[in-house]
């Protein structure tokens, strides 16, 4: 495909997610019509469409609009190319600029990439660094591994990634943390990826899950595991370990037996949870705006009607979890939000309905101190 041919193919898309479909359904759906596109059209499409996407009123400001047209337009303005040089008509290019698509929006203002109404309970969660995480926000998020040190040392899995093409670098702020710097695509495919000597796992969850207490021995719960991301972190960081695993849909954990098999650890899934456990860990559905580089779409859906309820999960969770923990056990509470709405005051909300647990730490990793946005509480409950 050519580059004009790839923004027309972007423009489908974008049209197809602003008028309400997730964005990855929508990219499978466009490459399934689309025979003729090869890996390569089909990467550079998506990074287009995730482009405009994180970016969505910057462009739109750009362009003069805020359809998959008019993103383009922007897209092509912020680069420094003339929109008329891809809007040719010509071939499978996009229909050539209208006189007011070559007019509007070439002068506008900068904007910032949020919803309107999110505004205050961002500005209020994040201080002083709002606009500055809000803009980094903006960007593509970096890929992180990190190291089974069960199977490998750092040094072993950054040569046997390099064996498969695959370039990462070792990080100061948490040992056995890759970043990768070329070569993403191909870690799925690695040696490195499925003999289980590093998972995919963003720095800011590493970072939690490797401050959480645990030692050989101790019943640990994950009691919203999903995929088992850190399930996974924490059976690989300590052995000796019982890990349950459970989620409301348990559908959503049919991975972790081959992850854990691949990883080299046991992890139990369970449907039903029962007695007393050292450490529970409540990775609660949140808003995702810690990771809204990732799924940017998901940015743009939010309303404060989603927020209300997920407050209102979140809260329900915290309360029946935290009858497993074991007296002097933590409970260790996260999300991948940076709303406070979400974090800081659920936490404040739970301590003042029970005086049984007492806050041990908290802390948020945002784009500025670590990766995506990420947050911590860790509770023990009373001896
Ligand atoms: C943020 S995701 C978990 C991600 C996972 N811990 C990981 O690292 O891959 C939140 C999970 O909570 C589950 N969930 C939602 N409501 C729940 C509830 N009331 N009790 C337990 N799990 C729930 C969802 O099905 C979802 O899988």
């Amino acid at each position: 495909m050519t580059p004009a041919a790839r923004i027309a193919s972007a423009i489908e898309i974008l049209d197809r997610v602003l008028a309400g479909h997730p964005a990855e359904q929508s990219l499978l759906r466009w490459s399934r019509a689309s025979r003729f596109a090869g890996s390569g059209d089909r990467a550079a499409v998506r990074d287009l469409v995730f482009e405009a996407l994180r970016r969505r009123n910057s462009l739109a400001a750009l362009g003069g609009g805020c359809d998959g047209r008019r993103l383009m337009i922007g897209m092509l303005r912020d680069g420094d190319t003339d929109p008329d040089t891809v809007f040719t008509g010509m071939g499978h290019a996009p229909a050539a600029l209208s006189d007011a698509e070559r007019h509007q929006g070439v002068d506008s203002p900068p904007v910032i990439d949020l919803p309107e109404w999110i505004l205050p309970f961002w500005r209020e969660s994040l201080g002083e660094e709002a606009d500055r995480i809000a803009a980094l926000m903006g960007q593509r998020a970096p890929v992180w591994l990190r190291v089974n040190g069960r199977k490998s040392s750092v040094e072993q899995a950054l040569a046997a990634l390099a064996d498969d093409g695959v370039e990462a670098k070792a990080d100061d702020r948490l040992e056995g943390a890759l970043q990768v710097t070329s070569g993403e695509r191909r870690i799925a495919r690695s040696g490195a990826y499925l003999e289980g000597l590093v998972e995919l796992q963003d720095l800011s969850p590493q970072m939690a899950c490797a401050a959480l207490p645990l030692k050989s021995g101790d019943r640990v719960l994950d009691y919203c595991a999903g995929g088992g991301g850190k399930a996974l972190a924490l059976a690989c960081r300590q052995g000796g370990l019982k890990i349950d695993a459970h989620d409301a849909d348990p559908g959503r954990m049919q991975d972790i037996p081959a992850r854990a098999a691949r990883a080299g650890v046991s992890i139990r899934l369970t449907d039903r949870v029962a007695g007393k456990y050292q450490l529970v860990v409540a990775d609660v559905p949140c808003s995702g705006s810690g990771t809204w580089r990732r799924s940017p779409d998901a940015k743009w859906r939010l309303d404060e009607k989603n927020l209300d309820n997920l407050t209102a999960t979140q809260s329900q969770i915290l309360d029946s979890c935290s009858k497993f923990v074991a007296p002097a056990g933590h409970l260790a509470y996260m999300t991948c939000s940076l709303l406070d709405e979400e974090n800081d005051r659920q936490i404040a909300a739970f301590l003042s309905r029970n005086d049984r647990f007492s806050l041990i730490s908290r802390q948020l990793w945002t784009p500025v101190t670590a990766s995506d946005g990420f947050f911590l509480a860790l509770l023990q409950r009373n001896p």
